[in-house]
């Protein structure tokens, strides 16, 4: 059965910087219960669906080589979700162009999963809505559900239950790509290991934050920003220590590893400030590459064709 949209269907999806990241205890389900406020910012990754004969992903850009193609591809995963619920084989093409670092702590894999439920949920014309298009989110990881809602957003559980967070103005940042990425399971493992060995600082509440947030100033939210998974991180990537210190000292307002790492995010006073920042990380020899985003951004959503800013 050939879709009612005959076109193809592109979907952009933000990354997502946690501004802060608490980590409660290790739950019986293997999860942590968190803390997040999660940012969608503009580095993005591309996904696009077509009628095919059958199932299948191809994955440009961004360390595209690293990226399954098969089954462990969670828009392979999000086919299957939908075309289940749909009662059809989810015969299509998926193209992913990625700008979202791999394995980077930027909900790269979860970006495309959430852009996958989107595109097919208009290919296949399911009409579903948010509360379905959440539940399969949640079933596909915990980021998925903020990278579907994007803006900026409070999460609790295993971060997949948000609410709203009022954020006046766009925040800059400059992202320090790394070299090679980090397993997130190993990095909460890390972090659990640490603390059975002592007491690396835990994050308060984040109601200082979020006023911050509601005022939309850059140098009263800096140092507010806080992530508990930041010493596991550094304790499995150190030569990380040298990058936050870099960008700070090119003229960052603040630094924090992002999520469970390695990319580096550094808050800025503003669009140009970010860039002679980034600039200067560059040329630093500190990270693999650098990039400039802003947010909060909107989430997944259709987008006309990819040229669209
Ligand atoms: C680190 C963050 O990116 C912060 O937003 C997320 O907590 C991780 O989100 P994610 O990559 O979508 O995580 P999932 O794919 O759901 O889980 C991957 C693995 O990370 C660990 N994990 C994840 C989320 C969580 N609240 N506690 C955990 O301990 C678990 O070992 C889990 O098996
Ligand atoms: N569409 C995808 N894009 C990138 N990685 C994917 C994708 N699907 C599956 N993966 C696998 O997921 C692993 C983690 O990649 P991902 O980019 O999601 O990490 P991340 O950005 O650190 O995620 P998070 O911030 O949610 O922890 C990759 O090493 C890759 O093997």
């Amino acid at each position: 059965m050939l879709s009612a949209v005959p076109r193809p269907v592109i979907v952009r999806a933000p990354s997502k910087v946690n501004l802060h990241l608490a980590v409660g205890d290790l739950r019986d389900d293997g999860y942590h219960e968190l803390t997040s406020v999660y940012q969608a910012l503009s580095l993005h990754d591309d996904v696009e669906v077509r009628d095919s004969d059958e199932l299948s992903v191809a994955v440009q850009g961004e360390s595209a080589r690293v990226v399954p193609t098969d089954r462990r591809n969670l828009v392979w995963q999000a086919a299957e979700l939908l075309a289940e619920r749909a009662g059809r084989d989810p015969r299509v093409a998926i193209s992913i162009a990625k700008g979202i670092p791999v394995a980077g702590g930027m909900a790269g894999g979860s970006a495309d999963a959430a852009a996958a439920l989107v595109a097919l949920d208009e290919l296949w014309q399911l009409g579903l809505d948010r509360a379905d298009l959440d539940e399969f989110a949640a079933r596909l990881g915990s980021d998925v559900p903020f990278s579907l809602r994007g803006g900026t957003a409070i999460g609790t559980g295993r971060g997949e239950k948000l609410l709203p967070v009022l954020s006046r103005n766009s925040f800059h940042w400059v992202l320090a790509l790394a070299k090679g990425g980090l397993r997130t399971p190993d990095v909460f493992r890390e972090l659990d290991r640490l603390r059975s060995e002592g007491e690396p600082p835990r994050l308060g509440a984040a109601d200082e934050l979020m006023h911050a947030l509601a005022v939309g100033d850059p140098h009263q939210l800096a140092p507010l920003l806080g992530n508990d998974l930041q010493p596991a991180a550094l304790s499995l990537k150190p030569e990380l220590r040298r990058t936050l210190r870099a960008g700070t000292a090119a003229g960052a307002l603040a630094g924090i590893v992002s999520g469970s790492g390695p990319t580096c995010a550094f808050l800025c006073a503003d669009a140009d400030a970010a860039v002679a920042v980034g600039a200067e990380l560059a040329g630093a020899g500190v990270c693999r590459t650098v990039r400039t985003a802003h947010g909060p951004v909107p989430g997944a959503r259709v987008i006309d064709d990819k040229t669209e800013r």
